[in-house]
């Protein structure tokens, strides 16, 4: 099929179907066809500009584009347009690819179901077994619900504690995030800068490794992106060149942490897991129980530190300088004086609210080591715990953590999700019953590997032989983390996972 024809099919289902998966779709005419055109012409003389050219890629709200507007799922920036691209739609842009629209998401990624937006929770494209409308996950649910439903060719999300392994999980598709550092966040809206990161969400891992390798590239406009020479010398040699050999000639070494065995995985994710690891043993790789200890604290870590370096990021919507602006006359008539208050007030929904409250109560000297301080020892643990059960070295580990009689493996193989994902009604609204914690649970096994920057992906797999016959029921996500810098080979074994019927 000619490119134009794809992008005319994507481009009907954006407008056809009502999951509320775009803020800003992208519209049935305009300057994008005729680069579309223009990449058919090089594909049919057989000089693609790259394996995405012409492919129409949706973005994450959070994302900023010149041309649409980024409104990160909020009041206070729904009228808002950058002035320029992030780094990552140029690098896009100029591999070919089209901007697909500009998708719906969690306030400023602050969510697990898509459900914070606000305009709207994004519907997952999958219903369950009696009909019933299902959460998307989150914070990307728009992304990946977009690729899901045949509405681009695949998506950019944002991936700070599992925003793109989750909506992953939950839609059947493949969501990766990165090791830290990696791939650019300038012009990417800043939750936590110390865990964001750029993910990429696709119907198969191929398509997410080619934008990937696109994007994998340093970028001298933001300070978090590794050096060119880090990524040539030390990164390199843990990369491609082992890669190839790892995968064939030795069996891998695959880690199962124990402690993700919770007594709340739901059956159906249970099996896929079982199964996943059992189909890897057949392949003649070789299975080893390995211990996280840390793992039971991660979760209570990240609900520390993300929303303490969220309350200082958002600092800057005051209604003065950009966005939304709310001006309200006070009782002596002077019009500004409450300003900030109606600015935030009106513009934050009431996540958001909860976690600047939340953050900057835990960086108030009172708080501060009991909270901030103990979180961050966590997160230490954490990277040590990893560390210590991984063969490769860190590579930028200025001391390497080693345990005696640790399991040494070569990747982890665990669920994404601790259950497929619940219906929306039960997850919206205060009618729901449902607290900000039970949506924090669904990143319990995401938000280890955020902790640690270390790189992860989320494959969907079937298990037929399930008690009913919802086809949300039956896919679950595999998770597969590898240690830093180790991407190609987390996507290597998410592409042996990906798809697979048991
Ligand atoms: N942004 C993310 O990675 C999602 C996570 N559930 C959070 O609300 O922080």
């Amino acid at each position: 099929m000619s490119l134009l024809r794809e992008a005319e099919k994507y481009i009907a289902n954006q407008h056809a179907h009502g999951f509320n998966t775009f803020i800003t779709p992208l519209p049935r005419a305009g300057q994008w066809l005729d680069r579309v055109k223009q990449a058919d012409k090089r594909r049919e003389q057989g000089a693609p500009k790259s394996p995405i050219d012409g492919c129409l890629i949706s973005i994450k709200d959070n994302i900023c584009t010149r041309d649409l507007p980024t409104t990160c799922g909020s009041g206070i920036l729904s009228k808002f347009t950058s002035p320029f691209n992030a780094t990552v739609i140029e690098q896009l842009e100029n591999a070919g690819a089209v901007v697909a629209g500009k998708t719906n998401l969690d306030e400023f990624g602050m969510g697990s179901h898509s459900t914070n937006s606000r305009f709207g929770p994004v519907k997952n494209s999958r219903r369950d077994g009696s009909g019933h409308d299902l959460s998307a996950g989150g914070s990307s649910g728009g992304s990946a619900v977009a690729v899901a439903a045949g509405q681009c060719y695949a998506a950019l999300g944002t991936d700070t504690g599992g925003s793109v392994r989750l909506p992953a999980a939950y839609t059947g598709t493949v969501g990766f995030k990165p090791s830290y550092g990696l791939v650019s966040r300038w012009g990417v809206v800043a939750y936590a800068n110390s865990l964001d990161t750029v993910g990429i969400l696709g119907n198969k891992t191929s398509i997410v490794q080619d934008i990937f390798r696109i994007l994998n590239q340093h970028d001298e406009r933001d300070p978090t992106s590794l050096s060119t020479f880090t990524r040539s010398r030390i990164l390199s040699q843990l990369q491609a060149p082992q890669l190839a050999s790892r995968l064939t000639s030795t069996p891998l070494r695959i880690g199962v942490p124990i402690e993700y065995n919770i007594s709340e995985l739901t059956p159906s994710v249970r099996r896929a897991w079982l199964l996943s690891l059992a189909y890897l043993q057949e392949q003649g790789h070789t299975i080893h129980p390995v211990s996280l200890p840390a793992t039971k604290h991660a979760l209570s870590a990240y609900y520390v530190l993300a929303p303490a370096e969220a309350s200082s990021n958002l600092s800057k919507y005051d209604g003065v300088r950009y966005g939304t602006r709310v001006e309200g006359p006070d009782s002596d008539g002077q019009p500004d004086s409450y300003l900030y208050a109606n600015t935030r007030g009106s513009g934050f929904g009431g996540e958001v609210k909860r976690r600047i409250l939340l953050g900057t109560f835990s960086l108030s000297a009172d708080a501060m080591d009991n909270y901030f301080i103990q979180a961050q020892r966590v997160r230490r643990l954490v990277q040590q715990d990893f560390n210590a059960v991984f063969a490769a070295e860190h590579p930028l580990a200025a001391v390497q953590d080693t345990r005696l009689g640790a399991e040494q493996i070569d990747i982890l193989v665990c669920p994404t999700a601790p259950s497929s994902p619940p219906r929306l009604f039960d997850v919206t609204g205060p009618s729901s019953g449902s607290s900000p914690l039970d949506a924090y649970v669904n990143d319990v096994f995401t938000v280890p590997a955020s902790l640690a920057g270390l790189p992860a992906i989320s494959v969907p797999v079937t298990t037929s032989q399930s008690s009913h016959n919802s086809s949300a029921g039956d896919v679950a996500g595999i998770q597969v983390v590898g240690q830093y810098g180790d991407d190609e080979l987390v996507m290597k074994v998410g592409e042996l996972l990906e798809g697979k019927r048991f």
